[in-house]
């Protein structure tokens, strides 16, 4: 246990967050989305155009089983929709401190504007899709996080610090 989940949406800095964490204060990192990358061999946007959305949840929920098990005192980056299955969620808390990383809209359309990696938002209308995606995810993500922090108000290390003092509380 003792260990940090990283949740939120696509361009919330998950996977920065993450990797920052690790390499300052010294946790192994964990991206669900390299892993499921690592061992199919293949990318997200090649998942979801060969196989489908729902296969590709599929593997997020085995995912999260493997490592369930296995980590202790690491940094584990989520991908933004595996919060969706109530068993991915249930699974999270067990794991650890579950954070939800958030920021505006708009900060994320900007974060996002040159994005070519994730499928759900290429095509055009980036704003619409993410504001549609947030209306039906923001209350999933409020209901799977043990804190939410906001990442437009904190520098990495101020975020940081407020999840180790609610981890210690
Ligand atoms: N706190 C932040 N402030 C400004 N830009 C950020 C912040 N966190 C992440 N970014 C930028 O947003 C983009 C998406 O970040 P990423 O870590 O890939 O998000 P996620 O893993 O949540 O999808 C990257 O270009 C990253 O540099
Ligand atoms: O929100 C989503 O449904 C997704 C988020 C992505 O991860 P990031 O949140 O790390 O971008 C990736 O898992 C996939 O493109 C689907």
């Amino acid at each position: 246990m003792n260990n940090i989940v990283l949740i939120g949406f696509m361009g919330s800095g998950k996977t920065t967050f993450g990797r920052w964490v690790s390499r300052r204060h010294n946790r192994k990192f964990y991206d669900t989305d390299e892993y499921i990358e690592k061992k199919q061999n293949t990318t997200i946007s090649e998942i979801f155009a060969t196989k489908g959305e729902e296969a590709f949840r599929d593997m997020e929920t085995e995912t999260v089983k493997e490592l369930s098990d296995t980590l202790d005192n690491c940094v584990i980056s989520v991908g933004g929709g595996l919060v969706l299955r109530e068993v991915n969620r249930e699974l999270l808390r067990k794991l650890g401190t579950v954070v939800y990383l958030k920021a505006s809209e708009e900060e994320l359309c900007k974060r996002l504007s040159k994005d070519t990696k994730r499928p759900l938002l290429q095509g055009g209308g980036l704003h619409e899709k993410i504001h549609n995606l947030m209306e039906q995810r923001e209350d999933i993500y409020l209901d799977a996080a043990d804190m939410i922090v906001d990442t437009q108000k904190m520098s990495f290390e101020q975020m940081y610090t407020a999840i180790i003092k609610n981890m210690e509380d």
